[in-house]
């Protein structure tokens, strides 16, 4: 295993290899890689939440007052179209109140560069606990620009999950962002000439919409 910064965490034990290796096979076909990404966001995010900020609350039982404990802030998830909206269900299902922004980008396949063509966050954006989605970070170029965008609207807490993460990715956004936690359920050690994280999983997109 690489040396990974402090602010990187891999979410690995049986449930997330088991939910990997469907992920990483060629043979998977589109609803069961689907499915699968949707039950490995659950695990991320409950993970990634771990993290979150919570404050005193005192409520009523049916039996006695007592001291509890919620999230202290509302959640915003934003998932990177198109691949991130295949976590998005699995967050929700977890966060149902959550509000979803969307960031959508793609990278130009020549230079490998993201390209923004649509972004819709909510105003105060300093109010949430922004939870990222996106299965890929391969060179970082993509999240990079995520990331940037958010705090350029006031992002303060932002946390990111992936499925597969590069160490490429994972030294640029962690170096750019070391204030921003990432989460991955495995860390690929590199990229091939086209940018695509080997062995990695393929094109997330392509393989969560079927069109490959
Ligand atoms: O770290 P990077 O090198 O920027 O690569 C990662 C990005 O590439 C993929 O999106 P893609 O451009 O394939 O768009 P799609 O989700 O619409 O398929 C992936 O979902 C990330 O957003
Ligand atoms: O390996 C990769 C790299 C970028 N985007 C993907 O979907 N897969
Ligand atoms: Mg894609």
């Amino acid at each position: 295993m690489p040396e990974v910064p402090e602010n990187f965490h891999l979410v690995d034990g049986p449930l997330t290899r088991h939910k990997l290796a469907i992920l990483r096979d060629e043979r998977t076909p589109t609803p069961i890689f689907r499915q699968a990404m949707r039950e490995l966001a659950l695990i991320m995010v409950a993970e990634a939440t771990r993290e979150m900020p919570t404050r005193k609350a005192t409520i009523r039982t049916p039996l006695a007052e007592t001291e509890v404990q919620e999230i202290s802030a509302p959640v915003c998830l934003v998932p990177v179209l198109r691949a991130g909206i295949g976590m998005l269900d699995g967050a929700l299902a977890l966060l149902p109140t959550a509000t979803v922004g969307f960031m959508g980008l793609f990278r130009d396949e020549a230079t490998a560069k993201p390209v923004e063509y649509y972004v819709n966050l909510p105003r105060d954006l300093a109010e949430y606990l922004v939870l990222v989605l996106d299965p890929m970070l391969a060179t970082g170029g993509s999240l990079s620009a995520t990331l940037g965008k958010l705090r350029e609207e006031g992002a303060r807490w932002i946390s990111c999950i992936h499925a597969v993460a590069a160490v490429p990715g994972v030294e640029r956004v962690s170096r750019e962002y070391p204030d921003v936690r990432f989460y991955a359920a495995a860390l690929d050690p590199e990229l091939n000439e086209d940018a695509f994280i080997v062995p990695g999983l393929g094109d997330a997109g392509d393989r969560l919409y079927g069109t490959l």
